[in-house]
């Protein structure tokens, strides 16, 4: 059933002109659209998007309570949200924040990867490997306005994005905090993180799975500015308007020199990493680490 879902909402989207694709969130203009004149809204239910043309920048927020967990559904909204921006030439940017209170994303949907068939557990896998490689080799200057707690898959979105603006709460930390979970971050999330902070921070952040509050992550250089929670999206808007003063072929040119080596080794071994993950998943040790730790975590209310 899982399995249909990502091919089903994929299909019924791309098959529709450009024009038609919002269906779940019509399209919306002007001051009620919530972001003043001009700005469109489209989207889908867990993934809203708010667009600028005027200004060619777009806002994705991430909208799937209660913690933003990345299912299959959001990922597979999420890329084509990003398609979509991406294949209209009027934006040059998008911005990537959150619409849950308090948290920006949980990361990977934990119930995705346990006690699901080995046809889901790949459908997924490849779902999360599509959405880093669009995220990360993006031609559009792509901002994470932070405004929430930030583990694991959704430090991975973070740190896909060009800059990252971190909200200024304690709670909210952010890092790549697999190993707690008694799980281990691929290579590629592996790579990302040392493309971003260096070798050693992400040797020790990784090994420790460190989640780091938002002064050490600035220490860091997990993320590149904090600021208070409530100039989170004005921040953002300014760094976008640095980053979209440079020409676009330059930058997104030199993006591609910088970023394009880390992304082919995935390429290259798409297949044998979802193989991989495959196995890792369906180990009983690790069904049960993702149990014991999917039970805390609903045990933690009662
Ligand atoms: C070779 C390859 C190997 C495999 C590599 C896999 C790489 C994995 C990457 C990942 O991203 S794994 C996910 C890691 N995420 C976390 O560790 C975060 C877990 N969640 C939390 O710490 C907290 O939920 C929170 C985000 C800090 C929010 O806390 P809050 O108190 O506000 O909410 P909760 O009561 O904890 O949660 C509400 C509700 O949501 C469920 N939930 C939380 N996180 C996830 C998740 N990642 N996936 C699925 N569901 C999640 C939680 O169980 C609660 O459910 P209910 O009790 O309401 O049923």
């Amino acid at each position: 059933m899982a399995l249909m879902v990502g091919a089903r909402v994929l299909a019924r989207n791309l098959l529709r002109p450009w024009s038609r694709l919002p269906d779940a969130v019509p399209g919306r203009t002007g001051p009620a659209a919530g972001g003043g004149d001009g700005v469109r809204c489209f989207g889908s239910p867990r993934v809203l998007v708010e667009t600028d043309p005027a200004k060619g920048v777009a806002v994705i927020k991430l909208k799937n309570p209660p913690v933003n967990s990345l299912s299959l559904e959001v990922l597979t909204e999420f890329v084509i949200s990003l398609e979509k921006l991406e294949n209209d030439k009027t934006f040059r940017g998008v911005i990537v924040t959150s619409d849950c209170p308090g948290i920006f994303s949980a990361g990977l949907d934990l119930t995705e990867m346990c006690g699901k068939s080995q046809a889901h557990y790949a459908e997924y896998w490849r779902a999360v490997q599509e959405l880093w490689l669009r995220l990360y080799l993006s031609n559009l200057v792509v901002i994470a306005a932070i405004n929430g707690v930030s583990p694991a898959g959704g430090c991975l979105i973070s740190l896909t994005c060009d800059y990252r603006v971190l909200a200024d709460n304690p709670k909210y930390s952010i890092g790549l905090n697999e190993t707690l979970l008694g799980i281990v971050a691929p290579s590629w999330f592996k790579d990302t993180l040392v493309n971003t902070v260096g070798h050693r921070t992400a040797e020790r952040a990784l090994q420790l799975g460190l989640l780091f509050p938002p002064a050490e992550a600035l220490r860091v250089g997990i993320v590149d500015q904090v600021v208070p929670e409530d100039q989170v999206h004005s921040a953002a808007l300014s760094v976008m308007a640095r980053w979209l003063a440079i020409p676009d072929h330059a930058r997104q040119l030199t993006k591609n020199l910088m970023r394009k080596p880390t992304a082919d080794r995935l390429v290259k071994q798409r297949d044998a990493d979802i193989q991989y993950f495959l196995q890792f998943i369906s180990r009983d040790s690790i069904q049960k680490s993702l149990r014991v730790y999917l039970d805390k975590l609903r045990q933690k209310k009662g």
